[in-house]
């Protein structure tokens, strides 16, 4: 698990009083990391284009074109000049090797975006947006200082953002880099250290970023249990049978020990899952709302929700009159993907706003939601899906296109409702249902297009 910052400039400043590092030595720090990804990946003789901003961000670039000099073809661009003092002191230096600004021409090996980073203030202008198109249009390997040029802090970007294979991020992760968006533009997030290691360069952060090795799967340590000791998990079948099918084959896969079906009809279900009217009386979670549509009626589904057992909840439900009482329930994990968050928002009155303004805000939204509802689990869905409860967030980076598919949230709901079922709490439950999803959708390599609910879930056994 790795720390996410909004803004590392107290970081940097921490540097030099904690430290007493200078921004010069954090700086040369940043431009040797670039420098040694450059000299790993490419021969001597190289061209390399490094295109400057006027403030320190440029500087790093300037400070690159000097440690690459000598062994590599060296072109500059800088169309804002120097003015940061640092950024004149690392202009003053490669002029002194014979460095200066030239239009951008032909195509490179590789193209260095030290435009702008976190002093990014305001739209992109005409001169920015030429280079970036330039840039962005050129074969070479592409790599962002700090972040992409045309991010934003919040994570949204300009049309003409930087589109990088690799980003050389400076001394931490910055939260910006894991908006949906960002996945498109950022390409391999590498961070560099800037003169201390990051352990010591950090400070605590509520956002975290998940990592693969987080995974924690169930464990069966007891060799004398059984079916029972490993929860009861009741799926609330709806007018779509698939959706819960696919939930439960998930919650069985992951180590619940029994899974029903509650249906007000008989549906044809796979042999290993089990059919009930009502909710069983060892049931330890339960599911629902995935396919749920009007198969219920309210009176139906209040006596189903007649407990205090732990829920996770999905899709129709959100659009329920019964929803906003199931907000006040301890024990409750949401699983909307953007559209259902929306609706989330407005029901709650804590906004009512289009998709695409929450994709634009999505972490200041989850905070906000998080902040009015402490005690329930919020993870809501994307290419980074983020995970929170009151003042704690996550975002789960490792999801991958395969899953862009009809069902790939219903296995997640199986998932989740299988770990709540074992006794996990919400928290614990929607971090490793979220990361066993996104890790068995990586298990399968063989094309992003054709992965299925089904494998998804066949690849839970390979985690
Ligand atoms: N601090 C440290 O210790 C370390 C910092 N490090 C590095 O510093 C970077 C931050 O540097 P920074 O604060 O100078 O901001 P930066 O990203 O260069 O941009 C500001 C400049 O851009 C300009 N500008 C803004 N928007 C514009 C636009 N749309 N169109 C045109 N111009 C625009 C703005 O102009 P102004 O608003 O002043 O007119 C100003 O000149 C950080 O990302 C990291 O790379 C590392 O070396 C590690 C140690
Ligand atoms: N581009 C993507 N990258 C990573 N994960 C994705 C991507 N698109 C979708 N997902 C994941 O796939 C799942 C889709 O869920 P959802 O839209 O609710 O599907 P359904 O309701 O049909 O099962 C979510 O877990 C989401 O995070
Ligand atoms: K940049």
């Amino acid at each position: 698990m790795q720390n996410l910052y909004l803004d590392v400039s107290p970081l940097d400043q921490r540097g030099v009083t904690k430290f007493a590092l200078s921004e010069e030595v954090m700086m040369e720090h940043a431009a040797m990391a670039m420098a040694h990804l450059i000299r790993a990946r490419f021969n001597a003789n190289s061209s390399v284009l490094i295109v400057c901003g006027s403030g320190n961000n440029g500087a790093d670039g300037l400070a690159l074109a000097r440690l690459l000099e000598g062994d590599f073809h060296i072109s500059l661009h800088i169309p804002f000049g120097a003015s940061s003092p640092l950024a004149h002191l690392q202009r003053d230096r490669v002029e002194a090797l014979g460095l200066k600004h030239a239009p951008i021409e032909g195509d490179y090996d590789v193209i260095v975006d030290a435009l702008f980073g976190s002093g990014l203030n305001r739209p992109l202008g005409p001169t920015a947006i030429e280079a970036l198109i330039l840039m962005n249009g050129m074969s070479g390997l592409k790599i962002a200082c700090d972040v992409p040029s045309g991010l934003y802090a919040e994570g949204t970007f300009d049309t003409n953002v930087f589109y990088a294979d690799i980003t050389v991020t400076m001394g931490a992760y910055k939260r910006s880099l894991f908006s949906d968006g960002a996945k498109e533009v950022c390409g391999e997030i590498i961070v560099a250290d800037l003169g201390v290691h990051k352990k010591r360069y950090e400070t605590p952060s509520p956002w975290k970023l998940l990592e693969s090795q987080d995974l924690s799967l169930p464990n069966r340590i007891r060799a004398s249990s059984h079916k029972g000791s490993y929860g009861h998990l009741a799926v609330v079948c709806g007018e779509k049978a698939g959706a819960s099918v696919i939930a439960g084959s998930a919650a069985l896969r992951f180590g619940t020990g029994l899974v029903s079906l509650i249906s007000n009809e008989n549906v044809t279900i796979p042999y290993e899952l089990m059919q009930s009217h009502s909710i069983p009386s060892t049931a330890t979670a339960i599911a629902l709302g995935m396919g749920l549509g009007v198969e219920f009626c309210d009176d139906e589904l209040s006596s189903l929700l007649d407990n205090t057992l732990p829920l996770v909840l999905d899709a129709d439900i959100f659009y329920h009159p019964m929803f906003s009482k199931l907000l006040k329930r301890t024990s409750l994990v949401l699983t909307p993907h953007p559209k259902e968050f929306t609706q989330i928002l407005r029901l709650t009155g804590i906004a009512d706003i289009d998709v695409s303004a929450l994709q634009s805000n999505r972490f200041t939204y989850v905070e906000k939601f998080c902040s009015a509802y402490p005690n329930t689990v919020l993870v809501l869905k994307g290419s980074n899906v983020i995970i929170g409860q009151g003042e704690e967030f996550y975002i789960n980076p490792l999801g991958t296109v395969a899953l862009a598919k009809g069902g790939s949230g219903d296995v997640l709901s199986g998932l989740i409702g299988a770990l709540l079922a074992q006794g996990n709490t919400p928290l614990e439950a929607a971090i490793q249902g979220s990361l066993a999803h996104t890790l068995a959708a990586q298990k399968f390599d063989k094309n992003n297009y054709a992965l299925t609910p089904f494998d998804l879930i066949e690849r839970i056994t390979c985690l």
